[in-house]
């Protein structure tokens, strides 16, 4: 049933892949459920021999046996009973049960990507200037969810931040995991590891102020010189050492952090809606592209007047977002960062993408509606592509156009350079995962029946480079879109083609 491509499934790149991973957790309680009962039967069958086999005290004990039927019924039950017993009490529990739990248990994720996951909270904590005392407890940005991380999701991410060299944070995620109350069933997951966890406080703060005073230290020599300081260092050394820390101040250790943090870039800007609001901007109906829309207009907001960005709204249904994805059930690794001519890392991949290639009657429709939008010829290429982002996931600043990261020439042949580009978002993304234009300082936030339209050239053709965009890391959310590009070459003789005045 579950069966796991190795080359390439990763599940945290998408939400539909941890869908099948929360499968995979349900088969793996209700299999440990009845783990859990075949142990349970077993013992009760064990209680009730006990039970039946207790003996008088001490006193009677020799008027106790001095009667026929528990004098047969000792002799008997020693003879016959116990080693019955013995073959029952060896016998393996739930041997089925076991082998299941292997089976299942190979289909878990990996290390990459779990490691993927975790950067994906990196790029949440850095993309939003989030406090990581306020996500460990669950309060992203407005929102404050009623679900926390546990003692060991906070060490997994201290850990992996200090991995990456980011010190300042990974000091605060230890703090963190150090002054949380220890879990009832750690014993289960090994020591909550309380000393090397003290250690590696002691370490990173080590590691951090080498950073500030000494940067041009290359990062094998810091970890030596820490490794020398720390086989100096008494027990009680470190931990009045490390009490310290534990005591600092919280938001004053926060604002140290946010010292050190590199200036907001303009893509970081527009993810935390701090673009400055825009006034000259209109919403109207579009009554004109196609007949059709006579009868029924479609809803016009304007973005922004140039570069020409616009948001329709209303203009795909929730039943066509059911069968799109109907039609998606095993979706590709797809929106890669840059070009990658070898192998896919998993921390490459945006999200999982589908192609729809095969002409269905959702296809016709959709392509219609772009059609009305635009007023553009779709016949030589229908096909859409639909993707599904992980949680954490956004895809770097980019352009449609050839040779703009995204496109290769031989990838579009003769249908001509990526003329607009057409995002239909499909889902409501309540928290991140907005669609970023960061040189004409532009955000638009998903919702869900919505599109947003765009050109990425100039009207004669050539790259219009303040398209560039992005997409901010989806913080909560299954952000599905379906993405239409227009190529050039079939609208030679719809699209105008002068240079536009500068
Ligand atoms: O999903 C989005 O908002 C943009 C996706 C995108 O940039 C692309 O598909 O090229
Ligand atoms: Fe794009």
């Amino acid at each position: 049933n579950f069966v796991k491509d190795y080359d390439t499934e990763y599940y945290s790149s998408s939400v539909q892949g941890l869908l099948k991973l929360l499968e995979v957790e349900d088969e793996l309680v209700i299999n440990l459920t009845g783990f859990a009962d075949a142990l349970q039967k077993k013992l009760e069958t064990l209680q009730m021999t006990i039970d039946s086999a207790a003996h008088a005290t001490e006193k009677g004990r020799e008027e106790y046996i001095s009667n026929p039927m528990r004098a047969l019924g000792l002799i008997r039950r020693l003879r016959q009973d116990w080693p019955q017993l013995e073959i029952f009490t060896k016998a393996e529990v739930g041997k089925d049960q076991l082998e299941t739990m292997t089976t299942l248990l190979d289909i878990v994720p990996t290390n990459e990507d779990m490691d993927a996951s975790l950067l994906g909270i990196s790029r949440i904590e850095l993309t939003y200037d989030l406090n990581p005392m306020d996500v460990a407890e669950g309060r992203l940005r407005d929102m404050q969810f009623n679900t926390t991380f546990n003692t060991r999701d906070c060490l997994a991410i201290a850990n992996h931040k200090y991995e990456i060299g980011d010190y300042a944070r990974a000091l605060i995620w230890y703090r963190i995991a150090l002054k949380r109350q220890p879990e009832p069933n750690t014993e289960l997951f090994g020591q909550p590891l309380d000393d090397a966890v003290r250690q590696n406080l002691f370490k990173t703060h080590m590691l951090l102020a080498m950073q500030i005073l000494q940067a041009s230290m290359n990062p094998e020599e810091a970890h030596e010189k820490v490794n020398d300081i720390f086989k100096t260092l008494s027990s009680t050394d470190l931990d009045s050492y490390v009490n310290e820390l534990l005591n600092q101040d919280d938001d004053q250790l926060f604002m140290e952090l946010q010292s050190m943090q590199p200036i907001a870039t303009p893509e970081f800007v527009g993810c935390r809606g701090h673009f400055p609001k825009r006034h000259n901007l209109s919403c109207r109906y579009n009554f004109t592209t196609t007949p059709f829309l006579r009868l029924a207009p479609l809803k016009l907001e304007e973005i922004n007047h140039d570069p020409y960005v616009v948001m329709y709204h209303n203009v795909i249904y929730d039943s066509e977002i059911e069968e799109m994805k109907r039609l998606s059930p095993q979706m590709q690794n797809g929106y890669i960062h840059g070009y990658k001519a070898n192998q896919t890392k998993v921390t490459d991949i945006a999200a999982r993408v589908n192609w729809l290639v095969e002409n269905t009657p959702f296809l016709e429709r959709m392509n219609q509606r772009i059609t009305d939008m635009t007023g553009f010829d779709l016949k030589e290429f229908p096909s859409v592509q639909v993707a599904n982002f992980g949680i954490g996931n956004n895809f770097e600043a980019h352009y449609d156009y050839i040779f703009g990261k995204r496109v290769r020439k031989e990838d579009v042949g003769d249908l001509g350079d990526r003329l607009a580009s057409i995002i239909f978002y499909s889902s409501d993304v309540p928290l991140g995962g907005a669609t970023v234009f960061p040189d004409i300082q532009v955000a638009v936030q998903p919702q869900k029946g919505n599109s947003l339209l765009w050109y990425n050239l100039f009207d004669d053709g050539t790259p219009d480079p303040r398209s560039l965009h992005s997409v901010c890391p989806v913080v909560v959310g299954s952000r599905w879109t379906l993405t239409k590009w227009l190529h050039t070459s079939p609208q030679m003789f719809i699209k105008r083609c002068t240079r536009p005045v500068k």
